[in-house]
């Protein structure tokens, strides 16, 4: 059976996305604001939440919440940003997700097991377009923050900003280090 239709009781649309943003780029945002043009609330699932001071996960969950809503200011959306820990059970990650976010009833994703997921739990999925993929992507601009190129430009400014503040690039490299820190 499928969800509540895109709009709730009251009316209000609500829909669904979840990331890891490790960190918040410049695609992510393009899909935030295509997003915005067709609904009232977003609900915007800080993926992998539990995860930081990895080379894959770098920035901690209120690392990536400064990231996001700074970087959303300007936007005429209202939005909720929830922090969503992993749970390891696919077959119940829906409702862990439910237990901790308002109620919506799209959800926006290019990830496949997320899109099957929520499908399956009767969610209405919706697909954005990948924007500029080759360089709008986490691992790209962890791989250019790590070799020391140009990764300013593919996030939004905000972004630079919590990255200097946290010490992000410092911290990534030596996360990245194999072996003993030669003294
Ligand atoms: N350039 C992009 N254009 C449109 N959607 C994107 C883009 N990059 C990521 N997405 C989508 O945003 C969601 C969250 O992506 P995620 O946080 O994993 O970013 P990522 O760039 O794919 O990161 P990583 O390379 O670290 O896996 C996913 O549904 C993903 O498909
Ligand atoms: N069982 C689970 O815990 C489960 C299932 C599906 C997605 N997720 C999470 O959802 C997020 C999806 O975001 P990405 O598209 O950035 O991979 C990831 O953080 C992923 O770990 C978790």
């Amino acid at each position: 059976m499928a969800k509540a239709s895109a709009h709730s009781r009251s009316g209000v649309s609500r829909a669904f996305y979840i990331g890891r943003f490790q960190p918040f780029h410049l695609g992510h945002l393009k899909v935030i604001s295509q997003i915005a043009e067709d609904v009232d609330e977003l609900v915007i699932g800080i993926g992998s939440a539990q995860l930081s001071h990895t080379p894959e996960n770098p920035f901690t969950a209120g690392e990536r919440i400064m990231m996001i809503s700074r970087s959303l200011e300007d936007l005429d959306l209202y939005y909720y940003v929830i922090p969503i820990n992993d749970i390891y059970r696919n077959a119940i990650w829906v409702s862990h997700v439910e237990s901790m976010t308002p109620p919506f009833s799209q959800v926006y994703s290019n990830n496949p097991l997320v899109s099957r997921l929520f499908s399956e739990a009767g969610y209405e999925l919706k697909h954005s377009p990948m924007y500029n993929r080759v360089a709008y992507s986490g691992t790209e601009i962890r791989r250019r923050m790590l070799s020391g190129e140009d990764w300013q430009q593919l996030v939004p400014q905000a972004v630079v900003r919590v990255v200097e503040e946290v010490g992000g690039i410092e911290r990534l490299k030596q996360v990245s280090m194999k072996g003993d820190i030669e003294s």
